[in-house]
């Protein structure tokens, strides 16, 4: 709540503006029964036809400012709790954008959406009735009591006499509620993890015929969510009617009561009726209460679990590491990592490059390639080690001045439903004849071809484009910004290999000042590096030119024997 709170902190000039106007027109709704036990108990008993009309006019009155102040408050508190999701939304996409990649696996890619999605739109509905329910409901709660008290005193005691157990539910319903729509928004985070990996997988899931397989998936998801949906509602619909079985029976009771007070004279008609509007009142008001718990219940669950992403530690802030003076460019210096801080993932590796060197690595899947590029990015941090960048530890160097340096294409790369050129482009503005130049190199060359050109449209994923296609728009995309630094995880796999070739040229010719390290799993996209890196499960198992390698690592020669029929 702290976190709503802090986002109402700029509205909170409106906010009281619009409480102010709903408090009025809360109280002028109030008066209106005790207007009319007037009217009936003295105003019509004396045939005072003035004192009807002054009282009938006031109540029009009353009704038309409860009205109005209803309406203009109701828009108000609509306009801050927009304000305020949209704020809320915006950071938090800030923060989910910066979280480091260590925290995106702690949180998971679907939590993160529904933490967007639907927990904003939680927090977005308990602003709302807040503000429209939050002063309405005790104004009529504290006002009504108050003014049957001052009606009806003894009956007004059967009325009060039911208040403690009416707090006993709305205190189980509120604790209860928070917890179980925590686990209703744990369960959607699942639905939407399945939603994503069917969708991510529909050709594979058609291909297959393994459409009923995901169905029932899904479905399975799908009813642990409701599931869990189901038990919070049925809290929540216990709530009303369990509350209405109070009221009612104290109804009861005041009804029985005040005739036998009417017969006994102890009491006016027009009292009586006044009670009983103000007794329905207040039995609305109460219904008002609950149903602020369960949005409060909801919206309290989701808060937290927005404050979570935003309170999660900025764990990739530059750290005060001084400079080593060396000659290399770039540099692993015995670095190892874990992913789960059991078993490494990377073993004491350690390489140099000089500036426009480039690096092959190769090794079976799983050994630990892609999470070199991780490291040098920033991605994660060595357990120990360091990676240096002309002598500066990656990790005391800014995230955007150090990912300023790298041009990367990753495996798996994602395209936008844009155009062609917008994709290269991807909103750094790169101009026509870079773009063009970018994509010559990539040996993206039917992109000119292609009717549109670079303004022709791609769709979500690039799924209008063949998967050798798409590789060379994304290389175009790493290329456009001059990189100092190129990385390309597995990235010519679907070129053919006359293509592969004439890339490996390009690249030499056009970016021989940048420093390349090229992920590969054949040997013929590397064997031309200034050196190749051989990983076995996480260890270097050999370092140096591929004729050298061809001589001194075993697993390099089978590798080369495989492909190329090298080495024997
Ligand atoms: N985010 C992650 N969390 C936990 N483990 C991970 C994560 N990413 C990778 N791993 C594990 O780390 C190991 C190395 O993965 P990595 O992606 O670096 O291998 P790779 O050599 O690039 O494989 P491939 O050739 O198949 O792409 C694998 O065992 C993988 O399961």
């Amino acid at each position: 709540m702290k976190t709503v709170l802090h986002y109402l902190r700029p509205r909170l000039g409106i906010m009281s503006v619009g409480l102010l106007i709903k408090f009025f027109g809360t109280v002028a709704e109030l008066l209106l029964p005790w207007m009319l036990s007037i009217i009936l108990d003295k105003a019509v008993p004396a045939g005072a036809l003035g004192g009807i009309l002054f009282w009938g006019g006031l109540m029009v009155l009353c009704a038309a400012a409860a009205l109005g102040g209803n309406v203009i408050a109701n828009r108000l508190a609509c306009s801050t709790s927009r304000d305020v999701t949209r704020r809320l939304r915006h950071d938090l996409f800030a923060r989910v954008m910066q979280l480091s990649c260590a925290q995106e696996d702690a949180f998971t890619t679907p939590s993160l959406i529904s933490r967007l999605t639907s927990d904003t739109y939680n927090v977005h509905q308990m602003v709302d009735r807040m503000q429209r329910l939050g002063v309405r409901a005790p104004i009529l709660l504290v006002g009504g009591i108050a003014l049957t008290l001052s009606l009806e005193p003894v009956l007004t005691l059967v009325l009060i006499a039911t208040l403690p157990l009416l707090g006993l539910v709305v205190w189980f319903v509120s604790t209860r509620g928070i917890r179980l729509y925590t686990r209703t928004q744990l369960a959607l985070d699942a639905l939407v993890r399945r939603a994503q990996e069917s969708m991510a997988g529909i050709r594979v899931i058609h291909a297959l015929s393994k459409g009923d397989y995901e169905r029932a998936r899904f479905d399975e998801a799908n009813a642990r969510a409701v599931n869990c949906d189901q038990r919070a509602g049925f809290l929540m619909n216990v709530t009303n009617p369990a509350m209405n079985l109070l009221l009612n029976a104290g109804l009861t009771v005041v009804i029985v009561l005040g005739a036998y007070r009417v017969n006994a004279g102890l009491a006016q008609p027009g009292s009586i009726i006044a009670f009983l509007s103000y007794f329905t009142i207040i039995l609305n008001a109460l219904m008002m209460v609950s149903r602020l718990f369960v949005m409060y219940s909801k919206g309290a669950a989701s808060g937290r679990r927005i404050a979570e992403v935003l309170a999660a530690p900025a764990d990739l802030a530059p750290q005060n590491i001084p400079p080593v003076q060396e000659d290399a460019f770039l540099r692993f210096d015995h670095v190892s990592f874990s992913y789960d801080k059991v078993k490494d993932t990377l073993s004491d590796v350690s390489f140099s490059l000089k500036r426009g060197q480039t690096l092959g690595i190769i090794g079976p899947t799983g050994s630990g390639k892609t999470t070199i590029l991780w490291l040098l990015l920033r991605f994660y941090d060595p357990d120990s080690g360091a990676v240096r960048l002309n002598g500066r530890d990656v990790r005391s160097i800014p995230p955007e001045v150090l990912h300023s340096k790298f041009g990367v294409v990753f495996q798996n790369d994602f395209l936008y439903a844009d155009e062609i050129g917008e994709n290269i482009d991807f909103g750094r503005g790169i101009s026509p004849e870079q773009t063009a130049a970018a994509a010559r190199t990539a040996q993206a060359d039917f992109i000119a071809q292609r009717k549109g050109g670079f303004s022709a449209q791609l769709a979500a994923k690039g799924a209008n484009l063949s998967g050798g296609q798409k590789q060379r728009v994304l290389l175009a995309r790493a290329l456009a910004a001059d990189p100092e630094i190129l990385l390309l995880d597995d990235s010519s796999s679907a070129l053919d290999y006359k293509t592969d070739a004439a890339l490996r040229r390009a690249l030499a010719r056009d970016f021989a000042d940048t420093t390349k390290i090229i992920v590969a799993q054949r040997v013929s996209s590397i064997q031309n590096a200034d050196r190749i890196l051989v990983l076995e499960d996480g260890r270097a198992a050999g370092l140096g030119t591929h004729s050298e390698l061809l001589r001194s690592c075993e697993s390099y020669r089978e590798i080369a024997q495989v492909q190329m029929g090298e080495g024997e």
